[in-house]
């Protein structure tokens, strides 16, 4: 992930409504002395698991719908995860490829049990059909094909996603250059490395290589740290709940100062202490924090990526 990494920082030296405190990532790192609090997988206890393909297949949808909840305020991944969780015990076929590109809005709330339409419906809906399609075409619908055709490399993995599915596509133009963040293919590696536990469909010799997730968690959390100080346009924007426009500076400065600030961590964790952390750890110690403190304001933008 050589690509989000280099953009990621490119950003951050150009950054100019969001900075990274070099400071305050020593601070945190000398407060935690290099131990990342570890957090399990799944420790909320909401994901499907059967340690066989159709637990790849619920992953990459999971995956392809894992963004933007916060419109409505009732809503989180955690309705997500459990709504196809159960969706999935009740019928093993509810993911197939086929089933997947004939949803319809309406039998999309039905499958995840959620009463009202979803934030951004019609693109959620968009997004399944061109899984199941893609799936289908290139893959014999099966997300394990696509898993297995990496052979065991994440980069490999996130390159053949990208090219497949373009609703991947997490790109972004800043200031005339191309950024790369890649957050949902990203984290659908992670997700197969944590629950298959490294092994199986989860084992990639790679998986150093991948960055966290630019979501909009974890800048909140990077924020509170100290870590992320955001220009006052900027902060009264995020405290007042404004949308930040998708495409933004300050929207791609928030996602990239957060990915190139977990890297710098990282670097200095390696540096002071010799451990060799992944930012896939770093990222769900993070998040975990994150979702737990309501009152964390976020930023909001309307996306398909996050
Ligand atoms: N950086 C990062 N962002 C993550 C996750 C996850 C879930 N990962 C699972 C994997 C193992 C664990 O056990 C987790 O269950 C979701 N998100 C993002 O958060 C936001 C949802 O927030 P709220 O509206 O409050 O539910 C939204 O952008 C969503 O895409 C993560 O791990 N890292």
């Amino acid at each position: 992930m050589e690509a989000v990494r280099a953009s990621a920082a490119w950003v951050a030296s150009r950054s100019s409504h969001v900075k990274v405190d070099m400071l305050e990532v020593e601070k945190v790192v000398d407060k935690i002395q290099g131990n990342v609090p570890k957090v399990e997988w799944d420790f909320e206890g909401i994901h499907y698991f059967d340690d066989g393909p159709l637990t790849v297949q619920y992953l990459f949808v999971l995956d392809a719908l894992n963004f933007c909840f916060w419109p409505d305020k009732d809503l989180s991944y955690d309705n997500l995860a459990s709504g196809l969780k159960l969706a999935l015990e009740k019928d093993k076929t509810a993911l197939d490829a086929d089933r997947l590109q004939s949803y319809t809005g309406p039998q999309l709330r039905q499958l995840l049990n959620w009463p009202r339409p979803l934030p951004i419906e019609e693109e959620r809906v968009r997004l399944l059909h061109e899984v199941g399609m893609e799936l289908e075409r290139s893959f014999g619908g099966e997300a394990a094909n696509l898993v297995k055709s990496a052979g065991n490399s994440a980069a490999t993995l996130i390159e053949l996603i990208t090219r497949h599915f373009p609703g991947f596509r997490d790109h972004s133009l800043y200031k005339g250059h191309q950024v790369f963040l890649y957050k949902r293919a990203q984290i659908f590696v992670a997700d197969l490395w944590g629950a298959f536990k490294g092994q199986n469909y989860g084992e990639f010799h790679d998986i150093k290589s991948i960055t966290i997730f630019a979501d909009y968690i974890v800048p909140a959390v990077l924020r509170e740290l100290g870590i992320l100080k955001y220009g006052s346009n900027l902060s009264c924007s995020i405290d007042s709940n404004s949308e930040i426009v998708p495409g933004s500076e300050e929207e791609v400065e928030i996602r990239a100062c957060s990915v190139y600030a977990v890297e710098k961590m990282r670097e200095l964790i390696n540096k002071k202490f010799g451990k060799q952390l992944l930012s896939i750890d770093i990222d769900l110690w993070l998040w975990s924090c994150g979702v737990q403190n309501m009152a964390l304001s976020h930023h909001r933008t309307l996306s398909i990526y996050y």
